[in-house]
């Protein structure tokens, strides 16, 4: 069993003598051998804390009527654009529902005053943390070329790209990367029916730990390490382990707001948690708000994508995450998806949801270019390459039952340039809508 696996399964305590790599799957397992890197080779960690982060909200409805794309409502909080979800959520009583994207702009706003708070506030006393004193130096580079190491095994092509980022945001990187491959691997891998709500809670436990400078393992140590240099906060993180949960209680979706809730949770936190090291691009006049914003529609969009191409794969396992009030409206039932019959419906209703799923992509790439120069390159690779597997889906003409669209190592290889000139780019001078002065 891998090691995360059999941490959140069997401990009750932070003393597990294992010293198993956490992804069975990984080829090489001395690659993800974490034994030398238990908590109790460090001191605490005295995080410095330096957040700047504010966000924007944006609903993307497929009814386009109510799309609030582009809107910059984040400014106002009274200005939220809570429309379309009112009207598609009242409750039994007549009273209003929360929509999720209120609820996902609630964390984002809270995370921005918090970051005011910590700029405003100078007596804070910034502090190393024992974790990157001498003698737990050459564990801590060990840790992130592990980290490395996993993501160049399980995301070559965005591995590629962080090279091109300073060696700092790198490490970070690809430290949250594999921290997100393991919490996703939890209910994901080949131990996923060991995984139980409070399996999930002992991890959360773990993350809250290693957030407090007490890692469990040496790719704990150096998300740790990680997020005592750099502004992230552990919100997303924890979002995400919420969203796994979400996936273990949860099959069907009711409408797009829950599903929405979910890509979040899942998707759109790994860009909360990638811009504070990413960066954004001093000469970018845009604001915070609407960088977050961007990297958040792109969390969703890859989601929605993802989710598109998974149908068949998904239904096999009696999952079906698509909105069901609008399958109802398009005429369709689960039983039209087990089937796995490629009718006209269904081909109405993949366009509506590729449409959506393309103006999460378009939001996110708003976005793309006020990134610092180094960090655009991977960000614009991936995005071209997952929005491309839109295409394929269309391509196959909407077979997502039998058929896995997938991008050509030929197209792949084609995008790479185009992400390249598209990251040369810099950041527009000129004030939009979107930004200020
Ligand atoms: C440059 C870049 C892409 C950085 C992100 C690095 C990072 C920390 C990635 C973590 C990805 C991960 C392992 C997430 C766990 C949950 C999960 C599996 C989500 C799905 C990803 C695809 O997974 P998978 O590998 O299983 O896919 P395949 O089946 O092999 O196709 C998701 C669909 C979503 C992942 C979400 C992102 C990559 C969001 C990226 C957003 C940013 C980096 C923000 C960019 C900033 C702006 C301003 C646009």
């Amino acid at each position: 069993m891998s090691m995360a696996l059999q941490w959140v399964v069997t401990s009750t305590s932070l003393e597990v003598s294992s010293s198993m790599g956490f992804l069975d799957s990984v080829r090489d397992m001395r690659l993800l051998d974490s034994s030398k890197f238990m908590s109790r080779d460090f001191g605490s960690i005295r995080a410095k804390r330096d957040k700047r982060r504010k966000f924007r909200y944006c609903s993307l409805n497929t009814d386009m009527k109510y799309a609030s794309v582009g809107q910059s409502g984040l400014e106002n909080a009274s200005n939220f654009p809570l429309l379309s979800n009112v009207l598609a959520n009242p409750t039994a009583g007549g009273e209003v529902a929360v929509s999720s994207e209120k609820k996902v702009y609630d964390v984002v706003l809270k995370q921005a005053s918090l970051v005011k708070r910590k700029l405003s506030s100078t007596t804070e006393l910034e502090m190393k943390p024992d974790i990157a004193m001498p003698g737990n130096l050459g564990l801590l580079t060990e840790a992130y070329s592990r980290c490395g190491e996993v993501c160049a095994e399980y995301a070559k092509t965005f591995y590629l790209g962080t090279l091109l980022m300073t060696p700092e945001r790198r490490k970070a990187i690809w430290a949250i990367y594999v921290w997100c491959r393991r919490t996703d691997e939890l209910v994901d891998g080949p131990n996923a029916s060991h995984i139980t709500p409070s399996a999930l809670d002992r991890w959360e436990a773990r993350l809250e730990e290693l957030f407090q400078g007490r890692p469990f393992d040496m790719l704990d140590a150096a998300l740790s390490d990680t997020v005592s240099n750099f502004p992230v906060d552990i919100q997303p993180f924890k979002d995400m382990i919420e969203g796994m949960r979400m996936d273990l209680r949860k099959s069907r979706y009711k409408n797009f707001d829950e599903l929405y809730l979910y890509c979040y949770y899942v998707a759109g936190t790994v860009g909360l948690m990638s811009v504070p090291v990413m960066g954004i691009s001093p000469d970018s006049q845009a604001t915070t708000e609407s960088v977050y914003n961007a990297a958040l529609a792109l969390g969703i969009a890859n989601q929605l994508t993802n989710i598109l191409r998974d149908v068949g794969e998904d239904a096999s396992r009696g999952r079906v995450y698509l909105p069901q009030d609008e399958l109802a409206q398009a005429g369709l039932s689960d039983e039209d998806i087990f089937a796995g019959k490629v009718t006209d419906k269904w081909r109405n209703f993949m366009k509506s949801q590729i449409k959506r799923a393309r103006m999460f992509f378009d939001e996110a790439e708003k976005g793309v270019t006020e990134l610092n120069e180094a960090s655009r390159w991977p960000v614009w690779a991936s995005l071209l390459l997952y929005r491309q597997i839109l295409d394929e889906i269309e391509a196959n003409d909407y077979n997502n039952f039998t058929k896995r669209a997938y991008v050509s190592k030929a197209k792949k290889l084609f995008s790479l340039p185009t992400a390249y000139a598209r990251s040369m780019v810099p950041p527009s001078r000129k004030l939009s809508p979107v930004m200020k002065a």
